[in-house]
């Protein structure tokens, strides 16, 4: 009866587990991203951003919400590291991606790496956040400006060469920038102050959000 009933339990309180993957260039805040999201959802602290470096290779954590248990992935941005990524999109069910707002100069590489990621098949149907981080930065760009540097750099690249080769993230071969085109018409960009918190809870409303809908989505009808 023990095990009937501890069954039952078990059965009724499971969680439910996702992959989040957090990715952007060296610098643009993930790491911090992380400890914060840790700080707020957990009962131990995240680490201080004083004491946090350049992250080579990961960091993990995960939260624990209403019937979900949220793990997160942090991979080091560094140009030599991003070859790494592809690595864990097969198991990912969404992709937060940072971007230095405040960081003018590094916008464009900012794009190209998003863009690869965006194109790589193993993402495409994953739920994707565009996190305008260092929003508490005063000149930072705000979420519309930040949009519109990618659409204008998106244009730029699609005037100039219209098929381009596939990333060292996304593999081999061509994309004409349709899966670009429909996930950018799509996008959903939030600005976020990773250092002061601010946005971070709404950020990961939105990704639980997304990945309940997406699991239901994939679910099989009866
Ligand atoms: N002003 C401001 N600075 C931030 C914010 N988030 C991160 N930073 C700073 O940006 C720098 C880089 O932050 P990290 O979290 O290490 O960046 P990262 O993306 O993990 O970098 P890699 O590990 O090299 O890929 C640190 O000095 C942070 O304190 C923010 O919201 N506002
Ligand atoms: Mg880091």
């Amino acid at each position: 009866m023990y095990h009937l009933f501890h069954g039952l339990y078990e059965f009724l309180t499971r969680k439910e587990e996702f992959n989040v993957l957090i990715l952007g260039l060296d610098g643009a805040g993930k790491t911090t991203f992380l400890e914060n999201v840790k700080t707020q959802f957990n009962k131990v602290e995240g680490i201080h951003p004083d004491k946090i470096g350049p992250t080579v290779g990961l960091n993990t954590g995960k939260i624990t919400l209403p019937s979900t248990i949220l793990h997160f992935q942090d991979l080091g941005g560094q140009r030599a590291l991003r070859g790494l990524w592809h690595r864990y999109f097969a198991q990912c069910h969404a992709v937060a991606y940072l971007i230095d707002a405040s960081n003018r100069d590094r916008l464009d590489e900012g794009w190209m790496v998003f863009d690869d990621v965006l194109s790589s098949p193993q993402i495409s149907g994953v739920p994707l956040l565009l996190l305008a981080n260092k929003q508490d930065a005063p000149d930072s760009l705000t979420v519309e400006e930040i949009r519109e540097t990618y659409e204008d750099w998106w244009n730029r690249k699609h005037q100039s060469q219209p098929r381009t080769p596939l990333s060292p993230i996304g593999g081999t071969g061509w994309h004409t920038g349709e899966e670009e085109r429909r996930r950018m018409g799509s996008l959903d960009v939030m600005g976020i102050s990773a250092l002061q918190g601010t946005g971070v809870r709404e950020a990961i409303d939105w990704i639980y959000i997304r990945v309940q809908n997406s699991r239901k989505r994939d679910e099989p009808d009866d």
